[in-house]
């Protein structure tokens, strides 16, 4: 077939040589656009069709071209290759129906040998599944085409972005170029100019007086104005050419456009023909291949039409290739039929394959029928488990998807089965266990018949033993009973010699019985009688006393009018040391701090003014005014001293709260609790207090309680108790509207002595941690809390006082104790309380109607201590040591902050009683 069409290319072209030849001689223009035909018709019509074949058919248009563009003979920049490559994109396609006709005979070549190919594919794969990988291929040939068509698209970019970077850079040398001629032009008029100026006005010196002078100048003049036209229109053939230029740059660049345009279209179809193929992925084989045979069917009918066209065109060639052309003609009409024959086959096979697919479709229908029917005996037969029997046919099905029905059924047809073994397995182990458990059973039963066997003999020989032991019992009670009276009997005898011989006493041991009862009568008589006197003495002592009391009574109240004086001053002396009281120990340089860095003392006290101490910090001293500042050597008695008074103002009735505060490791717990050979505030208060309440027992009577609680991240708990539960701060419901702990643990405390053992217990409970400041840290703010409820035995008025003695947890800075995580937590709520302690003074100083009692757990539990005519102190805990000097710093600028907040007069809590001689 091929060769056919190469007979035929050959024919046309030597007809249409010669009639070019003819032209030729005939006088047309000649020789400007001499080209192969062949060539020509191939390539326009691989254009066309959009194939991989653009860039031939560019390069042979690009021939066609060269020769319109030859006449730019300037050749100011632009190089003939150049030239080649921007003509490249104005190639037009050639429109003979001779370039038609080879360019359907090409691709129908093309399409017969794809068709044969599929077919031969279809041969050997008759399965689905092969059809299927068929389709991906070609899906895959028409997606690498699609890319190599993006890849030339691409391409012609690049040229096009090359192309215009040359045209630029052309532009811009043939720009400096015309501005070189434009100076040199101008320089030229210039010199012109100047001559003809010289000429219009000649120097006295000059040879214009001379006819010949004058004749050689005019001579110039005119030349030079020659010149200056030639100029003229070299600019302005250059300004055209430009124009021309551009003009074409512009055309070339449009043609580059339309081409890149036609790519996109062309690579869209190529999706668009991709898309349509990927969903046409369910069509069936033979549909295909009848879409295929319709397009074949199609392309041979175009074919036939050309092929008609041409014998037409042929029959008013000139007769001088007649008998050549006619013998062609025939050839082709030959040809002709052969392909009508072929096209009626076609069309045969054509309906033969719609019948076959009509009947693969019912096929399919079918199987798709028994499928359904499988599928659902499948179900019948796995409700009916484990009974079911495996149905296992082997369908031959086209259709991707009955295939995968299949698959699926297989996949659970094969689950199904494995159930069915595990269950089988199953089943297989369960006999076996009841098999053993019969076995063992069994056992039992022969071992439980052998049991009951046994206890069948021993209860025969049981009734045996009690026959017997029955029989010795009655002996027994026989010989006990003989035994008895024999006994009895011996006793009577006993007896009766014991009477006989009492009868037989002397008469004076009579006499001494009855004198023995007359003295016991006397005794009883006695007693009532001694018993009556004593009445009669109590009388007579009352009485007494009654006249003496009666006689004293100014005495008496005069003793009491100096007590309450007493008591007056006294709290006028508190009074007036303030009823905030700040206080500063100092703690000595121990003998483990010694050895540490940072050791120098930097805080210095003046033994002439004890109110003042010196901290020396980064080389300044700063002084701090206190009440009262105790030296490192102060003992724990001297300190006590100065709280002792607070003690008394509380047996008198007064709220007192006593606080140390001071980074951790400073002495808190040092001043409050001590050690036990040296005891601090805590001890020495109660015992003062115990003390107190000894020497006033004959006019008051008290009654002296104890609780305990630490404040631990702002969590309530009780010291005295072992569970630790968390407590909450309430209103007493007693109406008094007073605070209160709901189940706080309160202990009565009679002496000196079992105070010092609830302290001890509550000592153990506090929490301890260690930190890096000081190994037994307390994290905690613990609190004693004494009350003191007393009562005049004289009047029955009654006082209720308080005492808070309070050890703060550690105030040092955090970034200092090397806290993270709960450590952290633990000293932020630490800071936090005893930062409201601060401002809960701060409020109290300035008078301020809103006091911030409730913002730590602290200064919400003393809210009833701290107020207004309350008693407080502060024992303000500072290390002499170098390395502290920042928290001393901080803990020194606190106590500044209370030292000055002024309670106003303390005020006494008083419940008037029958007498009512409350003292204020
Ligand atoms: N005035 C003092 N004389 C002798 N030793 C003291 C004095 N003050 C404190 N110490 C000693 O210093 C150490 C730390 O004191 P303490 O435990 O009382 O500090 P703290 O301020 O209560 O610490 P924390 O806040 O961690 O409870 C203790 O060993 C204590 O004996």
């Amino acid at each position: 077939m091929y060769a056919f069409y190469s007979l035929l290319v050959y024919i046309f072209y030597t007809v249409f040589k010669k009639e070019e030849e003819e032209e030729a001689l005939e006088g047309a223009c000649g020789g400007s656009s001499e080209q192969e035909p062949g060539h020509v018709s191939m390539e326009t019509g691989s254009r066309r069709r959009g194939g991989p074949a653009p860039r031939l058919g560019k390069r042979g248009s690009g021939r066609l071209s060269d020769s319109s563009s030859s006449s730019d003979s300037e050749g100011l920049s632009l190089s003939d290759e150049d030239e080649d490559d921007i003509d490249e994109g104005q190639a037009t396609p050639a429109k003979t129906p001779l370039g038609a006709f080879l360019s359907f005979k090409q691709e129908t070549e093309k399409r017969r040998a794809s068709t044969v190919h599929t077919e031969l594919v279809e041969k050997v794969s008759e399965s689905p599944l092969v059809s299927v990988m068929s389709h991906l291929l070609s899906f895959l040939e028409q997606y690498s085409h699609l890319q190599q068509l993006q890849q030339q698209a691409e391409q012609y970019r690049v040229q096009l972005r090359r192309h215009r970077a040359q045209h630029r850079r052309k532009m811009k040398a043939l720009r400096s170029s015309y501005r070189q001629r434009l100076r040199d032009k101008n320089s030229l008029i210039s010199s012109l100019e100047e001559a003809i100026g010289q000429v219009q006005s000649p120097s006295p010196d000059s040879e214009v007086d001379s006819p010949a002078g004058l004749h050689k100048l005019v001579q110039s003049v005119c030349g030079l104005q020659g010149e200056r036209r030639q100029l003229r229109v070299e600019l302005n053939l250059l300004h055209s050419q430009l124009e021309q230029r551009e003009q074409d740059k512009h055309t070339k660049v449009l043609a580059f456009q339309q081409q890149i345009d036609e790519l996109k279209s062309c690579i869209e179809e190529r999706e668009e023909e991709l898309s349509r193929l990927r969903t046409a992925s369910g069509v069936t084989d033979s549909e295909k291949r009848v879409l295929c045979l319709s397009a074949e069917n199609e392309s041979l009918k175009h074919s036939l039409t050309v092929t008609q066209g041409l014998l037409q065109q042929l029959s008013v060639l000139p007769s001088q290739s007649s008998s050549v052309l006619i013998k062609e003609n025939e050839n082709l009409r030959s040809r002709v039929l052969q392909l009508e024959g072929a096209l009626q086959q076609r069309a045969d096979q054509l309906s033969r394959l719609e019948q076959s697919d009509w009947q693969r479709g019912e096929e399919l229908r079918r199987r798709e029928e028994r499928v359904r029917e499988l599928q659902l005996e499948l179900d019948k037969e796995r409700s009916k488990e484990p009974t079911v029997k495996f149905v296992t046919q082997t369908v031959e099905v086209e259709s991707p998807s009955t295939l995968r029905q299949l698959a699926d059924e297989r996949q659970r047809n094969e689950q199904l089965r494995e159930r069915l073994t595990n269950q089988s397995e199953r089943c297989r182990q369960l006999e076996e266990n009841i098999r053993r458990s019969d076995e063992v059973s069994c056992n039992l039963q022969h071992k439980i018949a052998a049991y009951e066997r046994e206890i069948g003999t021993l209860q025969a020989e049981l009734l045996k033993e009690i026959g017997h032991l029955e029989e010795k019992k009655e002996e027994a009670v026989k010989a006990a009973s003989n035994c008895s009276q024999e006994h009895l009997k011996s006793l009577q005898d006993q007896f009766m010699t014991l009477q006989n011989r009492l009868n037989a006493l002397p008469p004076t041991l009579r006499s001494m019985k009855t004198d023995y009862a007359s003295l016991r009568t006397q005794v009883r008589n006695f007693s009532e009688f001694y018993g009556s006197a004593i009445k009669d003495a109590k009388k007579q002592i009352s009485a007494a006393i009654s006249e003496m009391s009666e006689a004293n009574k100014d005495l008496l109240e005069k003793y009491r009018k100096e007590v309450a004086l007493r008591r007056k001053y006294h709290e006028q002396l508190v009074e007036l040391k303030g009823n905030i009281r700040v206080l500063c120990r100092v703690k000595p340089v121990l003998k483990e701090d010694e050895h540490e860095e940072g050791q120098t003392v930097a805080v210095t006290t003046d033994p002439h003014n004890e109110s003042a101490l010196t901290v020396l910090s980064k080389g300044k001293a700063k002084t701090f005014e206190l009440d009262k500042v105790f030296h490192p050597q102060a003992t724990q008695e001297e300190v006590f001293q100065e709280i002792e008074p607070l003690i008394t103002s509380c047996i008198d009735g007064y709220h007192v709260c006593i606080f140390a505060y001071g980074q951790t490791g400073s002495g808190k717990t040092y001043t409050m609790e001590g050690p036990t050979e040296n005891p601090g505030i805590n001890q020495r208060a109660l015992k003062h207090l115990f003390n107190e309440i000894e020497e006033r027992k004959d006019m008051w009577t008290y009654t002296v309680t104890v609780s305990s609680v630490e404040i631990y991240n702002e969590v309530l708990r009780d010291l005295l108790s072992k569970d630790g539960e968390k407590l909450d701060i309430k209103i007493n419901p007693d109406g008094t509207g007073q605070l209160h702990v709901p189940g706080l643990r309160v202990i009565e405390v009679k002496s000196f002595q079992h105070i010092k053992k609830i302290l001890a217990t509550a000592r153990r409970n506090r929490i301890t941690f260690g930190t890096q400041m000081n190994q037994h840290s307390s994290r905690s703010h613990a609190l004693l809390t004494v009350t003191v409820q007393g009562v005049d035995l004289a009047t029955g008025s009654k006082s209720s006082g308080k005492l808070n003695l309070v050890d703060l947890a550690g105030s040092e800075r955090v970034w200092k104790s090397g806290a993270e995580g709960e450590r952290l937590k633990e000293a932020q709520n630490i800071n936090r309380s005893l930062l409201a302690l601060g401002d809960v003074i701060q409020a109290l100083r300035g008078r301020q109607t809103h006091i911030p009692f409730r913002n730590s757990r602290l200064t919400y539990l003393l809210q009833d201590s701290l107020g207004k005519g309350n008693k407080t102190a502060m024992v303000v805990q500072i290390s002499s040591l170098e390395r502290n000097v920042g928290e001393t710093l901080c803990s020194l600028k606190f106590a500044q902050r209370v030292c000055k907040v002024e309670l106003g007069p303390a005020a006494r809590k008083i419940e008037s009683g029958g007498h009512g001689d409350a003292v204020n």
